[in-house]
């Protein structure tokens, strides 16, 4: 089986964020992710991680205004500045608790901005992140997320979208975050597409659907996926990022018997 990370972000979240890490490593995990770790301290995020013997796999970059909607700033060409100083506040968190690679939230483009505008920006928002973080020996990570059911007009939402970002920008530590429950709303063919984007993948998510709950709840084949991960010899992380459809406790057969 992979190495599994517990996204705090949607697992755990019966109790408060930061007791969240020490249920994870209770149930098994040995890695964690969630979205942001800006609103906590570093000293306390990292206490937890080291009091229970726990990898920050990843997070994102600042994201904008999360509450008022916005999903990444990445493609708003008005929002240039932000996007680097979000990139140097998330290296210093990333240095503080030992993460590798951050994700890359493209955003929503809106109907107003033209569309070679906004991918124009988003080359030379990932360009300049990926010498920054290369800098740190960090790899950046760009995710496709479905824009059926999700984020309407999410700006990166096929799995082709941001290989195109990655040639274009042509930088070694710029990676695809290839998530399951994205692309099989998206594209599906998700084991033939593993296997041809094993390369360029550096981290991989997931859910089933419908739903984004747990494995076994939808269509998904978990098992034959997991499988086929290690077959392919991926040897990266994989995020649990789905919402329990009942206690999180309850939601982790997959993990403790094999999807
Ligand atoms: O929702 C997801 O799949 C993401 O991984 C994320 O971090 C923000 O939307
Ligand atoms: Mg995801």
């Amino acid at each position: 089986m992979p190495a599994f990370a517990a996204n705090l972000s949607m697992l755990f979240t019966e109790a408060d964020f930061m007791d969240r890490f020490r249920l994870a490593r209770e149930a098994g995990f040995t890695g964690v992710e969630y979205l942001f770790p800006y609103e906590w301290p570093e000293e306390d995020l990292k206490r937890e991680l080291e009091s229970h013997g726990l990898t920050q796999v990843l997070f994102n970059l600042p994201p904008g205004n999360w509450a008022a909607g916005e999903r990444g700033i990445a493609c708003l060409p008005d929002r240039v500045e932000e996007f680097e100083a979000g990139v140097d506040h998330a290296i210093r968190y990333a240095r503080s608790l030992g993460c590798r690679q951050v994700n890359c939230l493209a955003g929503i483009r809106p109907n107003t901005l033209d569309e070679s505008v906004a991918w124009q920006t988003l080359v030379d928002n990932v360009g300049h992140a990926a010498v920054r973080f290369e800098d740190e020996g960090m790899t950046l990570c760009l995710e496709a997320i479905n824009s059926r059911v999700d984020i309407p007009g999410f700006f990166l939402d096929t799995s082709a979208r941001v290989m195109q970002l990655i040639e274009t920008v042509d930088a070694d530590n710029v990676k695809l975050q290839y998530d399951l429950y994205h692309m099989q709303i998206m594209e599906g063919d998700l084991i033939r597409s593993v296997e041809c984007l094993l390369p360029w993948i550096g981290h991989v998510q997931f859910a089933d659907n419908p739903g984004r709950h747990e494995p076994g709840t939808g269509e998904i084949n978990f098992r034959n996926v997991f499988a086929a991960l290690d077959r392919l010899g991926y040897g990266g992380w994989v995020g649990a990022e789905y919402r329990p459809r009942g206690s999180t406790t309850e939601s982790l057969d997959w993990f403790r018997n094999g999807a």
